[in-house]
């Protein structure tokens, strides 16, 4: 069945939303212990580029969540049928730097709701426009790309295989249920699709537990940490195909201009799962 969204969402205009957090050190100990490091920072000290996915966790009551484990309501999900959601992509600027320990404003926005055809059938691509300040300094400007689908059976196809092209740096890493479970873990994130694989194989199609799309973006994002100390300036990323539990990837990374780093996930067979590219 094919279910136009474009008329269901002609009249949706949600409104702006402000919330307030700390950016706990408990939260970067724990992010840490998952990437097998030391802890990377302590209060005062500056926050890693787009750790503040750790902040501002929302925690709905049980019953507050749908079939899928997600929100069944919320101010950006979009309101069609039957609602599949992955994350897809977006873009950060750093006019300043977040600290550990600090206070930090969050005032959140719908930047904008396009419908498109790709290769899965109709998506509807929601972006979220969230503006940060510690002391009332603008310190993060994000826009978060989320894509819905509706029902099942719409997955898109792997893309075929193609070799991935070396990079200057590379780290291999092997997804499997225990870390996604800690990822969901630390960001409060329900959603079935993650941690159910009768829920994520039957009900949504797909082959094998979901790798979550801000732990690939931010193993790339770790693998610029490890190799500068420079403050960045952006960092725009896509996820371009699902990664699974059993995938082993390669995350890559090497600078193509002096104030430029290309970054990304590979599948060690071949194909692009996400890319990242950094300025400063
Ligand atoms: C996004 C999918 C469905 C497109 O699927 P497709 O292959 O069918 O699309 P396409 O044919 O490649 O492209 C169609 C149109 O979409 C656009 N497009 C295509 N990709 C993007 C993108 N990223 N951002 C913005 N636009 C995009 C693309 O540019 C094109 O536009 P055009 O017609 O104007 O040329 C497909 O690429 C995909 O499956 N990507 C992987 C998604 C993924 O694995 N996310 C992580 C797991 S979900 C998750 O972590 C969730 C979480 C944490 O639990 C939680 O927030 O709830």
């Amino acid at each position: 069945m094919t279910v136009s969204f474009s008329s269901t969402l002609d009249n949706w205009r949600p409104q702006a939303q402000t919330d307030y957090d700390v950016v706990s050190p408990d939260a970067v100990k724990a992010f840490s212990a998952l990437l097998n490091v030391a802890p990377v920072a302590g209060p005062g000290d500056t926050l890693p580029p787009l750790w503040h996915w750790l902040s501002f966790l929302a925690w709905p009551c049980q019953d507050e969540l749908g079939t899928d484990g997600h929100p069944a309501a919320g101010p950006f999900l979009p309101p069609i049928p039957d609602r599949r959601r992955m994350f897809a992509g977006g873009r950060v600027q750093y006019p300043g730097i977040l600290r550990v320990g600090d206070k930090v404003r969050r005032l959140s926005s719908l930047k904008d709701c396009v419908v498109k055809r790709g290769r899965s059938g109709e998506l509807v691509f929601v972006t979220v426009r969230s503006e940060f300040r510690q002391g009332g300094e603008l310190r993060v400007v994000e826009e978060l790309d989320y894509v819905y689908r509706s029902g099942k059976g719409g997955v898109a196809r792997q893309r075929p295989e193609s070799p991935a092209s070396s990079g200057t740096w590379e780290m291999p890493h092997s997804f499997d249920a225990l870390e996604l479970f800690m990822f969901s873990a630390l960001t409060a994130n329900t959603h079935r699709i993650h941690y159910d694989a009768d829920y994520a194989t039957a009900i949504e199609g797909y082959p094998d537990l979901v790798v979550q799309g801000p732990l690939q973006v931010l193993l790339m994002a770790e693998l610029v940490r490890r190799h500068t100390t420079r403050p960045l300036a952006s960092v725009d990323f896509r996820l371009h195909q699902p990664t699974f539990t059993g995938d082993t990837v390669v995350v890559r990374g090497r600078h193509t201009g002096p104030d430029v780093i290309q970054a990304s996930v590979d599948r060690a067979s071949g194909g692009r799962q996400a890319s990242m590219k950094v300025t400063f």
